[in-house]
């Protein structure tokens, strides 16, 4: 039998960072995805194909007539540590265990703040559970997708795993979602080319706030409540016009935020800047930082603002919101 699941990226539009502090955080699913296709195995070893992550530390050599590989063992193991926990997980959840391959081609491209981790945990878990006969729901794999960045990162505030498992445009706090009223969002996304390891950069934030809580605390708190201003506007009367210029503003104090938190760099700045001098209402950092990706609101202007970062030096995307999350694509008995 073979199952493959695919789950999408997303965006932060708001909190990212002061979520991992229990306050409230505004996402979106976006349209780019991972998938993972699962098949059983006829003995009991597990098999995990990778095609889109590059080790570092990979060396070839020649000799007349022979090449040898040799690879970092212990890089390799890590960086496919969301895909084993995830296997592992849903393998106690069913309360079975088997030979299986597990295969991931993805879109999301890797640590730039659009959820590629969060992604591929949810559709493995999403392949591997309805592998094994388990159905669980979209709720269940987002809480198990939780754990399984909890385990790999040591934190979490689980609204990556989340939006990728349920979709759509959500609030999220504390483990608990919203849905928000569905809005076109013309947004572009600039991706910097670098990527951040989100485990390195909550843990960064974590030392700032344990060495200097009388200045980290009130950032964190007023992220909170710019979220809370930015949940308003969303459910507001107001029309789109205003909601959309009301929410670049509250884009630009978040960025300026995130930077004093120490998460933003030179690049991602400069594609901010950019965005804002080609025309965008806000841009700001989204996801970890520390490189990545950055957004912009640019109604009407998507294009200049395109263009804008693309001379500033990074790429970028045109997305979509994406209404599903977690889908199971093809069960094949
Ligand atoms: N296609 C993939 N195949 C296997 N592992 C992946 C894949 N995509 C992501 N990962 C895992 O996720 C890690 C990156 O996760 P990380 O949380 O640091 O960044 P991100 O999820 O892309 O960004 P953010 O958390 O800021 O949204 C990779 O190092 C790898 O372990
Ligand atoms: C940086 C962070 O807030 C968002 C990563 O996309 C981490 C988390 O919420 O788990
Ligand atoms: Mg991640």
């Amino acid at each position: 039998m073979r199952v493959l699941a695919s789950a999408p990226a997303k965006i932060i539009l708001f909190g990212e960072h002061s979520v991992v502090y229990g306050k409230p955080a505004i996402a979106a699913a976006i349209n780019l995805r991972t998938y993972v296709e699962a098949e059983l195995r006829r003995d009991d070893r597990i098999r995990i194909e990778a095609h889109d992550i590059k080790v570092p530390g990979l060396t070839v050599s020649f000799s007349e007539n022979e090449i040898y590989f040799e690879s970092d063992y212990g890089k390799a193991a890590e960086v496919l540590s969301y895909v084993r926990q995830a296997i592992e997980l849903a393998m106690e959840e069913a309360g079975v265990r088997k030979g299986i391959n597990v295969s991931i081609t993805s879109q999301i491209p890797v640590g730039a703040g659009l959820g590629s981790s969060a992604a591929v945990a949810v559709a493995t878990i999403g392949a591997v559970s309805k592998l094994l006969g388990l159905e669980l729901t979209r709720e269940e794999v987002a809480k198990l997708g939780h754990k399984v960045e909890l385990l790999v990162q040591g934190a979490s505030s689980g609204i990556d795993p989340t939006v990728s498992a349920i979709g759509g445009f959500l609030y999220y706090e504390k483990g608990n979602f919203e849905h928000l009223p569905f809005m076109e969002l013309p947004i572009v996304v600039g991706y910097t080319g670098s990527s951040g390891s989100t485990k390195e950069l909550v843990a960064m934030v974590r030392r700032r706030y344990e060495s200097m809580p009388e200045l980290i605390v009130p950032i964190l708190n007023a992220m909170g409540k710019l979220v809370e201003k930015a949940k308003e506007v969303i459910t507001s009367e107001l029309d789109e016009e205003e909601k959309f210029a009301k929410l670049g503003e509250l884009m630009n104090i978040n960025h300026g935020l995130l930077d004093a938190l120490g998460v933003s760099t030179k690049k991602l700045s400069e594609l901010v800047y950019a965005a804002r001098t080609a025309g965008a209402l806000g841009a700001k950092i989204t996801g970890a930082g520390g490189g990545g990706c950055m957004y912009a609101l640019a109604p009407g202007k998507q294009r200049e603002v395109a263009t804008a970062i693309t001379i500033a030096g990074g790429t970028p995307m045109i997305t979509e919101i994406s209404r599903e999350g977690l889908r199971i694509e093809e069960v094949i008995k």
